[in-house]
């Protein structure tokens, strides 16, 4: 059985990431690619890599296309909460690769978006979708929210540790991305020329990721986090690295901190706890790596990503995957590009 999938913002970088890896899944269909300003072009006209892999031409809207059953949203935010109530009616499974499904409540996205939410009644049923952490909701789920890529990073060290109780509740994070997390229409301060050659810090106290942080470790660890998340742009094109920095309850050695990360990701296909994670390691894949080590009474923990594949597309896939009962590591499973 092969699944016809469409993605909505077919030309951005996660939505071409999205097509690169469908294109050679093994159960499905790539069937639409949405862009305004290309509809009626061959999608290789824009896409060269996806020569010999697909003949379709961009659309205008999601609804050209007939009889899909899966849609991917890949625009920025404030678009699919608009696109998403129809093809829901319509019986059709999706994932938001943006924010718009992510906060629990509307108030709260308000706050965080500047925008009023117009589908309150998906906010409340969309599923987080972080499989490592919630696999069993997405399995259910017609409607994911993917999360963001530094959120991503963030949640994957944090959250194990949070639960284990040898921490206390709060955590500087300190991120670093590639400038690709900025999408094709970067700000002039976080376009690649401009910091290509930089390290620059920017959103400081003011990151959307942060509430998406707190609201999954709390959701997860049961208990309330205390966050501060710094992120800064690093001159790489893919690739993010959270460091986060916490405070030991008691006397806990590098041993107790290393089984609880081992619990938590000994079985898992694409997070692994590593003594030294790198960036290099994970490009281009959709593996994760965490690390730790124990400084004293401190302890810092790393989570480590491809911002297009782990940190969006590649746990787009994945989540999709499961919504739709196929092998969870089907069309995603090769390692990163190492040099
Ligand atoms: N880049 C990253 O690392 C990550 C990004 N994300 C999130 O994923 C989403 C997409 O990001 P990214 O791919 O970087 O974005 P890009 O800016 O690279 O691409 C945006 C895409 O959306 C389309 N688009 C823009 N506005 C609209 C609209 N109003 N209606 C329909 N289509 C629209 C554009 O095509 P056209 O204008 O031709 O229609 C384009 O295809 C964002 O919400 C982003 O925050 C999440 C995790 C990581
Ligand atoms: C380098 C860079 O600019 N990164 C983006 C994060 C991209 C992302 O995941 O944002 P969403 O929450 O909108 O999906 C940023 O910091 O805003």
């Amino acid at each position: 059985m092969s699944y016809r999938v469409g993605i909505i913002g077919g030309t951005g970088y996660t939505g071409s990431e999205l097509s690169r890896l469908l294109c050679r899944h093994p159960d499905i269909e790539l069937a639409a690619l949405t862009s305004r300003s290309n509809a009626g072009k061959d999608v290789t006209s824009v896409h060269g890599f996806l020569r010999g892999y697909t003949d379709i031409k961009f659309t205008e809207r999601i609804s050209d296309t007939k009889d899909l059953d899966f849609v991917m949203v890949a625009t920025p935010y404030g678009v699919a909460m608009e696109e998403v109530p129809a093809l829901r009616e319509q019986g059709i499974k999706c994932i938001d690769l943006s924010g718009d499904y992510r906060l629990k409540d509307a108030a709260l996205y308000e706050q965080w978006y500047g925008k009023e939410h117009s589908d309150p009644e998906g906010l409340e049923k969309a599923v987080f979708g972080q499989p490592e952490l919630f696999r069993e909701r997405i399995k259910g789920a017609d409607l994911v929210a993917n999360p963001g890529c530094y959120a991503t990073s963030a949640i994957l060290a944090i959250a194990p540790l949070m639960k284990s109780g040898l921490v206390h509740d709060d955590v500087f994070v300190d991120g670093k991305s590639g400038t690709s997390g900025a999408g094709m229409t970067p700000s002039a301060r976080l376009h690649h020329p401009t910091c290509g050659e930089s390290v620059i810090p920017y959103k400081i106290g003011a990151h959307r990721h942060q509430p998406e942080i707190d609201m999954a470790v709390d959701m997860f660890a049961g208990s309330h986090l205390d966050v501060a998340f710094v992120p800064h742009l690093v001159p790489i094109v893919r690739g993010i690295i959270s460091s986060c920095y916490f405070r030991l309850k008691k006397d806990a050695s590098q041993e107790d901190v290393d089984a609880v990360y081992e619990k938590q990701y000994g079985a898992e296909r694409f997070v692994h706890y590593v003594p030294e994670p790198s960036i290099r390691d994970v490009v281009g894949s959709n593996h994760a790596q965490v690390g730790s080590k124990v400084l004293g009474n401190r302890v810092v923990s790393f989570g480590v990503l491809d911002n297009l594949v782990k940190g969006a597309s590649g746990q787009a896939v994945q989540n999709m995957n499961l919504m739709l009962g196929l092998p969870e590591a089907d069309g995603l499973d090769f390692p990163g590009l190492g040099v």
